[in-house]
């Protein structure tokens, strides 16, 4: 179906906490509101009726408000918490039918975890915080101070190594964190909101290195966070998540551009569109005369940057791709992104 291999596989996953918990998912129940709910039952649906794919190489943003069931999503991929009910694959294989063994093996070797508390342990030097994982995976004691070492050149700890966490800042706590998971080599990183505790600027220091890393190894990554901004910067597609459901599931482009409803229009209201919508989303086909002038742009240039050669030119911009002429971008285009009017985005989803 997608054109990139899928690592995790999701249909229909349901988690619901709470007594007699398999009864809910898919019957009459789990359409009452969740107070309700709650007090009809004693439970609570964390994770209602979710599917979706997250593909080889992709930086996977789940993204909500507080309690909409990011954590409990994330946890349940891996099996730290149990699904209720559903099926998840990881590279085709079943994870719910994984032995004890095999689970051990897909939270170590596959699928790494960063966690918003570093759960570093406090009496052991960063050098062997982030040889950890490979100690359990009993690799023996040269070879993982190689491989931490090379790591924590990785992740801008060089010189650091001997220290004890508490002799780091919060962000160099939190590489350390980026390290110990790197140093197993997963096939995915899972963050859980892991720079949420960072002030400001830390913050925005570790998601440029999470981009520079994902730039440099392609790494699948499954990212929560409840910071629309961090979403946008980071994903290459966000799942938004309200009361446990998927709402809506896109680039940040097809988010911004056409969201689903109003509870994800109201979500993205504050976004500044012209950073986000791309030039391809924007323009409209060629007329005659229009192949031969005005500036060019690329298809994922931005629309301000289109804006800026419009100006520029004083006239409208042609969308170029390897020398083929896609479209133009004009004023009444360009204004329509700015000032938030439904942009023409026909592959961007929008509600039924
Ligand atoms: N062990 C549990 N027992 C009962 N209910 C739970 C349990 N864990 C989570 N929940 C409930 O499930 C829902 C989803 O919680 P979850 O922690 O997944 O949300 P979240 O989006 O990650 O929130 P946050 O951003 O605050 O971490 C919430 O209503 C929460 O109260």
């Amino acid at each position: 179906m997608q054109d990139t291999a899928s690592v995790f596989s999701v249909r229909n996953l349901w988690k619901v906490f709470g007594p007699k918990a398999e009864r809910i998912p898919n019957g009459e129940l789990a359409e009452l509101p969740a107070d309700e709910l709650r007090r009809r039952t004693g439970c609570t649906v964390a994770v209602r009726d979710v599917s979706f794919d997250v593909r080889q190489g992709e930086v996977f943003v789940v993204m909500g408000l507080s309690g909409s069931g990011k954590s409990t999503l994330v946890r349940c991929l891996t099996r730290l918490i149990e699904p209720t009910s559903g099926v998840l694959e990881i590279d085709g294989e079943d994870v719910l039918a994984m032995d004890k063994a095999r689970l051990r093996e897909l939270r170590r070797h596959r699928a790494a975890m960063v966690f918003q508390h570093f759960g570093l342990l406090p009496h052991r030097s960063v050098l062997d915080n982030v040889a950890y994982g490979l100690e359990i995976q009993g690799v023996d004691r040269l070879e993982r101070r190689a491989q931490a070492m090379k790591v924590i050149a990785k992740v801008g700890l060089e010189g650091m190594e001997h220290r004890r966490p508490t002799q780091l800042s919060g962000g160099q706590q939190q590489r350390v964190g980026l390290a110990r998971a790197l140093a197993v080599d997963p096939e995915v990183l899972l963050f859980d909101e892991p720079f949420s505790a960072l002030d400001p600027l830390i913050r925005r220091d570790m998601q440029e290195e999470v981009i520079r890393l994902h730039r440099e190894e392609g790494r699948t990554m499954i990212f929560i966070t409840h910071d629309l901004n961090e979403a946008l910067r980071l994903g290459d597609r966000i799942a938004l998540m309200r009361d446990g459901a998927i709402v809506q599931c896109g680039s940040p482009e097809e988010i911004v551009a056409a969201p689903a409803d109003d509870y994800v229009r109201d979500f993205v209201r504050d976004v500044p569109r012209e950073q986000v919508i791309t030039a391809r989303t924007a323009m409209r086909p060629a007329r005659d005369g229009e192949a031969g002038v005005g500036p060019e742009v690329t298809p994922l240039s931005t629309v301000a940057t289109a804006i800026e050669a419009v100006a520029r030119d004083g006239a409208p911009a042609r969308v170029m791709d390897d020398g083929k002429l896609l479209g133009i971008v004009d004023h009444e285009a360009l204004l329509a992104v700015v000032a938030g009017l439904d942009t023409a985005s026909p592959k961007a989803g929008a509600a039924a």
